[in-house]
């Protein structure tokens, strides 16, 4: 048996479904779950000391392209819309290869962790020069943070109307029959997994309407998520309206991508009807506020669509378009754009919080993890608010109202991952010097 007691927390911020808050108290942690909520809780094992400290569950990243850590502020992308960017990028990422995925996934889960997340998903959709979905799921394995990633694709180039130059795309029968190869090889649906495969074709502007809807079945005879960008931005929705004929919700839609297995990044765009579709069909959002802003795409409809019912979860996006990989950073984020196009009560910093942990189970269907409460899996994080930015706080919504930005500790699945604000499980200066002597590479 493995116990960890985190006493004497100053604030513990469950996001069960009461949505407890306790002070002064205790979480007892068990082979990899939570076994108590208290005051006076003891232990034979391992005791880390809270005072001074706001306990939360874990954060959940529902978006991200691990990849991109390599190509933060690329000059000829710092300041162009959603296309102009991608076209700028895509040939850089052309050179890619298997140790460039996994170092740059490696960086950038390690700033995720750093920052409060525990589990992370994944947007990988370009496989050049050998790279393979593994790279990541081999990064986040030896790091220890819990990992959804999916096997995205591009299979539309230039040549046939697409956005991605033709060498970056595959054919549609290998994209399929590796997808089955990464779920049969990887997936783990069982409660408590530490690795998930989803089905991710990139975007309605670089796949063909016949990969979107054979993944979705692919999906569904597999058991596992589908995920993909959707109106993003204004050239996304022309795109959409010009080469389909229709908005992107109803060609979600008639291609079987609405439900509680689909996840959409972005969201944007997406109109009234489009909310009440996802709303109706349980279809989840990852929201990307630094993205939408870095990328000039606007202001999601965050607002609205909660009050529809629609699942909403937190995405840092790819470190090209945001470029930090800072998850409470990003729920702050999140939290101050609803006010600045609702108003200073659209969203408060608990909602916000609440988004960036229970929000993203939901959204990735973990009911195991994102909150703490006894049998729930013990992903959490710690954060010590006895310094500089929280002196003077009167409420843990200080967290997101003004800081710490990084954790003390994080446990996930039980395991400490970071002490005293430093990875424990890899080392970080190693990976740096990795990731520097990649990018002498690329810049060369
Ligand atoms: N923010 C992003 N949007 C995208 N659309 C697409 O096709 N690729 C991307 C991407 O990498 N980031």
């Amino acid at each position: 048996m493995r116990e960890t007691l985190i006493r004497n927390a100053d604030h513990i911020l469950t996001m069960d479904d009461d949505r407890r808050e306790l002070r002064g108290a205790d979480v007892l942690i068990r082979d990899g779950q939570i076994a108590a909520i208290g005051h006076g809780l003891v232990t034979r094992g391992e005791v880390v000391e809270a005072r001074g400290c706001v306990v939360t569950p874990g954060l959940v990243n529902t978006h991200h392209h691990l990849y991109q850590t390599l190509t933060r502020a690329v000059p000829g992308g710092q300041d162009a819309l959603l296309f102009g960017w991608l076209k700028t990028l895509y040939p850089i990422w052309a050179r890619f290869g298997p140790e460039e995925m996994f170092t740059s996934a490696q960086i950038g889960l390690a700033e995720l962790a750093l920052s409060g997340c525990t589990l992370s998903s994944d947007h990988l959709y370009l496989y050049p020069n050998g790279a393979r979905l593994e790279d990541t799921i081999h990064a986040a394995g030896e790091l220890g943070l819990r990992f959804h990633p999916t096997r995205g694709a591009m299979s539309i180039g230039e040549s046939a109307g697409g956005l991605p130059p033709d060498s970056l795309v595959e054919h549609e029968a290998d994209i399929l029959n590796d997808c089955i190869r990464v779920v049969d090889a990887f997936h783990d649906a069982s409660d408590g997994s530490m690795c998930r495969v989803g089905i991710a074709p990139c975007s309605p502007f670089s796949v063909s309407r016949e990969l979107m809807r054979d993944a979705a079945l692919l999906a569904r005879d597999k058991g596992v998520m589908l995920h993909t960008h959707l109106a993003e931005n204004d050239e996304d929705i022309a795109y959409s309206l010009e080469k389909f004929g229709c908005r992107p919700g109803q060609y979600a839609e008639d291609l079987g991508w609405t439900g509680a297995d689909v996840w959409h990044a972005h969201c944007v765009k997406l109109d009234g009807q489009e909310i009440d579709l996802f709303a109706k069909t349980r279809t989840g959002v990852a929201h990307c506020p630094c993205s939408n802003c870095r990328l000039g795409s606007g202001i999601a409809p965050v607002r609205t669509m909660r009050d529809a019912g629609v699942k909403v979860a937190l995405g840092v996006d790819g470190s090209a378009s945001n470029d930090a990989g800072n998850l409470i950073a990003e729920a702050r984020q999140a939290m101050l754009l609803q006010r600045v196009s609702k108003g200073a009560d659209a969203m408060s910093a608990r909602e916000a919080l609440e988004i960036a942990t229970r929000g993203g189970a939901e959204v990735l269907n973990r009911p195991d993890c994102g909150q703490i409460a006894p049998g729930k899996r013990a992903d959490i994080a710690i954060w010590d608010v006895s310094g500089l930015e929280s002196a003077g706080s009167w409420d843990p919504a200080a967290l997101l109202l003004a800081g710490p930005m990084k954790v003390r500790y994080l446990y996930v699945e039980g395991r400490q991952i970071v002490r005293d604000g430093q990875i424990t499980t890899i080392d970080v200066e190693a990976l740096i010097a990795r990731q520097a002597r990649l990018l002498s590479g690329l810049m060369a």
